[in-house]
């Protein structure tokens, strides 16, 4: 199946980070989800901990989502006009996330990136932005410069094809670090439109923020008069139900949501304050459009999604689970005798093969890839999939059971001897 994928698309996928060119070998092909567990083409089965990147946090086929698309789709797919569930998924993200007063719909985190910086240097008139080394936001030209994710796994940080002219609106500054940060601004604050941060960031394997980092961006951006831009499309509704900003109490400008919103569906949104929000076309002259934005079937399966996660005890619950799974792996890896730095917010995780703390672009840098390779090829052969990637994170779900935890941790032990042999 490969093979004639490869005949037809680049690199035989549709985003490059699943091609496993990192690990070795081919892709697996994906059959059917259900809950935790992935199926693959040949009949094999998977503890499911990539969710679709993300968004899957109630596991593959929840009933609730799945009725809610059933139902949904009874109506038709997409009318290019106002719908009430639009709305109701409006309503839900602003009483959820505590700095967005208005929001807009699109189709993805990318869409929901580049409009909220194309917003943020409308609002102010200014035209450069900063972004963090090792953080991903999509691939628009100005955020594809020093990124993670895919681009930082298949050494293609700074891709070719973005004019020079154009990324030299983007500067980067090392994430973690609020003296560069106060250095750039200092330089060139009357020129900066926004800084745009994943809280967590997500996507050079899992980096929390420091104590007092994401307060001090609020407090630097102010100051100058630049937007902060918190990008959750990963945090949101993960990390907390009001999402990273909820966890640390940070008070955004504009919010990029994306994932979790859409239950498994095309979606991202940007929120934020309404005397923002309120220049974007109609309301204002900043234009963005999109023929499916706002698709019932998208927004129909996030709304399921939200509401299950506004139960009370999920987050008690995601936590419980994911703190277990973090002790397993610590200990498997000390008994195995390597190096391992673990990183976890909530029930996002990442094991870097490296005996120093990761902070930054830097230190996610020195983990051992080679290493990371060797435990991800056991991990699958035992029926575990990660993502295929030392750059990206390990997600859980609501369907992950403490059985599928310790037949993970119990996969980890060799596969973290074969890491070290
Ligand atoms: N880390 C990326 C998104 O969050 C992974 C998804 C992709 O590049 O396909």
């Amino acid at each position: 199946m490969f093979t004639e994928a490869c005949r037809y698309m680049p690199g035989g996928v549709n985003s490059p980070v699943r091609a496993f060119k990192a690990v070795g070998g081919q892709p697996v092909f994906i059959s059917r989800g259900n809950g935790a567990t992935l199926y693959d083409v040949d009949g094999n089965q998977y503890i499911d901990y990539v969710l679709s990147w993300g968004p899957l946090i109630l596991g593959h086929r929840h009933p609730a989502v799945m009725a809610a698309l059933q139902e949904c789709l009874e109506t038709g797919t997409s009318f290019g006009a106002p719908t009430e569930l639009e709305t109701e998924l409006a309503r839900t993200i602003v009483a959820a996330v505590p700095s967005v007063e208005m929001v807009r719909l699109v189709n993805s985190g990318t869409e929901a990136t580049m409009s909220a910086l194309r917003l943020a240097r409308g609002y102010t008139g200014r035209n450069k932005i900063v972004k963090f080394e090792g953080c991903y936001h999509g691939h628009a030209d100005f955020l594809l410069i020093k990124a993670g994710s895919g681009a930082l796994t298949l050494g293609v940080p700074s891709s070719p094809g973005v004019p020079p002219a154009t990324a030299a609106t983007t500067i980067t500054a090392p994430y973690n670090d609020l003296d560069t940060l106060e250095q750039i601004f200092a330089r060139e604050g009357e020129d900066i439109a926004a800084v745009i941060v994943e809280p967590v960031a997500g996507n050079m394997g899992v980096v929390p923020p420091r104590k007092g980092f994401l307060a001090g961006l609020r407090e630097i951006t102010r100051r100058y008069g630049a937007l902060l831009i918190f990008d959750e499309v990963m945090t949101g509704f993960r990390v907390a139900y009001g999402g990273a900003q909820e966890l640390y109490n940070i008070d955004p400008d504009l919010t990029c949501l994306g994932k979790i919103i859409g239950g498994g569906l095309p979606v991202g949104a940007y929120g934020g304050k309404g005397v923002i929000m309120e220049r974007v076309a109609p309301a204002g002259p900043v234009y963005q459009a999109g023929t499916l934005s706002g698709n019932p079937l998208a927004v129909s399966a996030g709304l399921a999604t939200l509401q299950v996660l506004k139960q009370p005890g999920t987050y008690a619950e995601l936590e419980r689970k994911s703190a277990l799974l973090e002790r397993g792996l610590r200990e498997t890896a000390r008994e195995a005798g390597v190096p391992v730095t673990f990183n976890r917010v909530g029930s996002m995780l990442c094991a870097f093969f490296t005996d120093r703390p990761v902070e930054d672009y830097a230190s996610a840098c020195t983990s051992d890839t080679t290493r990371f390779a060797a435990f991800f090829r056991s991990m699958l052969e035992q029926g575990i999939y990660l993502a295929p990637s030392q750059f990206e994170a390990a997600f859980l779900s609501l369907a992950h059971t403490d059985e599928h935890i310790a037949r993970t941790v119990e996969a980890a032990r060799k596969a973290f001897a074969v890491a070290g042999s």
